[in-house]
């Protein structure tokens, strides 16, 4: 079977030598939502533009549908591109400019209209189709940008921080939508974003990058609660991260040691005793006691050892959340948030001394390096 998408070990240099990407592998299922996440400058755009055919290839293949694209030029590729800040033609009606991809295919004008009324009316955009781009809002001219985008009937669909432009609000309500839309029509979807929660709302699958190269690819939910490397774990959600060695094995947990005394965690994959690794805890995963609470003379039983003690900076709650930060012994600041019910008001003193636990099987022990 082959892929939508198959990239193996892509590399990009620039003229001048920078190299922007570096052996990226890559396969997507047809349907797929996928979205391109990292820090600026990490090489996301660089890599939307090579699948599009924009920047060549400096070494490794790519193939859509099992068809080698490396040297097709962007026209001739079933891709199509949405810009951040659309690219569309202020001087054309919002008809035109969703067609005119079609009218430089050199499409008879029947054809053309049937399709192009086609994608107006999916996106909602018959009431503005007269209209010019310019006299519109930014969510519709992001509609026109997908529409345009879409009519051509891309196999894959190529969008560069398409919400970028938009409002929070604005931003949420076409993040469903373009989900929605995603799985009726089945195309492919590749995304680009530095924005974290955007990309944990919209994918199937995340990649995250880092320097150029890819850190891991994983379901949101997994990149998240099973970080593979120290960048994801400081990169994605809010962590806490214990540095030790490892010190063998207990029923199936990596037992590791840390000035805070031995920790535990599962492991994505193997780490030899005497290794330096970093037990990686979510936020969501801690709890907290208070040292004389009855519940933490039973937390040994629970947690199996993983406790730290910290004093608490600060306790507030917000309608329904209590916020809670605490200091670690070693002077760094953890950040928790739990529903009023866990943690009532006044739960908590400024100053008073807490024990913070969690459960093995929810931290993960990775390599520090
Ligand atoms: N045309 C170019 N010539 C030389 N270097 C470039 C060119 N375009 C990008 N770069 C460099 O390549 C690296 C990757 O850039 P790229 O734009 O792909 O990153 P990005 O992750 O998309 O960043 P951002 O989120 O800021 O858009 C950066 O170091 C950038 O400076």
């Amino acid at each position: 079977m082959s892929y939508d998408l198959e990239l193996t070990r892509v590399g990009k240099v620039y003229d001048n030598g920078t190299p922007a990407v570096i052996d990226f592998n890559l396969a997507v299922q047809k349907g797929e939502f996928i979205a391109f996440l990292g820090p600026s400058g990490c090489g996301k755009t660089t890599t939307l533009r090579m699948i599009a055919g924009f920047e060549g290839i400096s070494s490794g293949d790519m193939m859509i549908k099992g068809v080698r694209m490396n040297d097709v030029s962007p026209q001739n590729r079933p891709t199509s591109m949405i810009f951040q800040n659309y690219a569309l033609f202020p001087h054309m009606t919002v008809r035109r400019n969703v067609g005119y991809g079609l009218e430089v295919k050199g499409m008879a004008k029947g054809e053309r209209d049937a399709k192009v009324d086609r994608i107006l009316a999916t996106l909602g955009l018959e009431d503005i189709a007269e209209r010019k781009p310019d006299k519109l809002s930014g969510g519709q001219r992001q509609r026109i940008a997908l529409a345009r985008g879409l009519v051509v009937e891309p196999h894959i669909l190529l969008l560069d921080e398409p919400l970028g432009a938009l409002d929070a609000n604005l931003r949420k309500a076409i993040q469903n939508e373009l989900k929605l839309l995603q799985k009726t029509l089945g195309i492919t979807f590749i995304f680009v974003t530095h924005a974290q929660s955007e990309a944990l709302a919209l994918s199937d699958r995340i990649v995250v990058m880092n320097q150029g190269r890819v850190e891991q690819i994983s379901p949101p939910h997994e990149l998240y609660t099973r970080p593979n490397t120290p960048f994801v774990a400081q990169f994605i959600g809010r962590n806490t991260i214990f540095q030790g060695t490892v010190k063998g094995r207990e029923e199936g947990s990596v037992m590791v040691e840390t000035p805070f005394g031995v920790l535990a965690g599962n492991s994505n994959g193997t780490l030899v005793d005497g290794a330096a690794a970093s037990v990686v805890i979510p936020a969501e995963s801690i709890d907290v006691f208070k040292p004389n609470d009855p519940e933490c003379a039973r937390r040994d039983e629970r947690f199996q050892g993983n406790a730290v003690g910290a004093i608490v900076t600060s306790f507030d709650v917000v309608g329904h959340v209590s916020q809670l930060g605490a200091k670690l012994p070693d002077g760094r600041s953890v950040a928790l948030e739990a529903h009023t019910d866990k943690y009532p008001p006044g739960k908590f003193s400024v100053g008073a001394d807490v024990i913070l636990s969690w459960r093995r099987s929810e931290a993960t022990v990775i390599p520090a390096h």
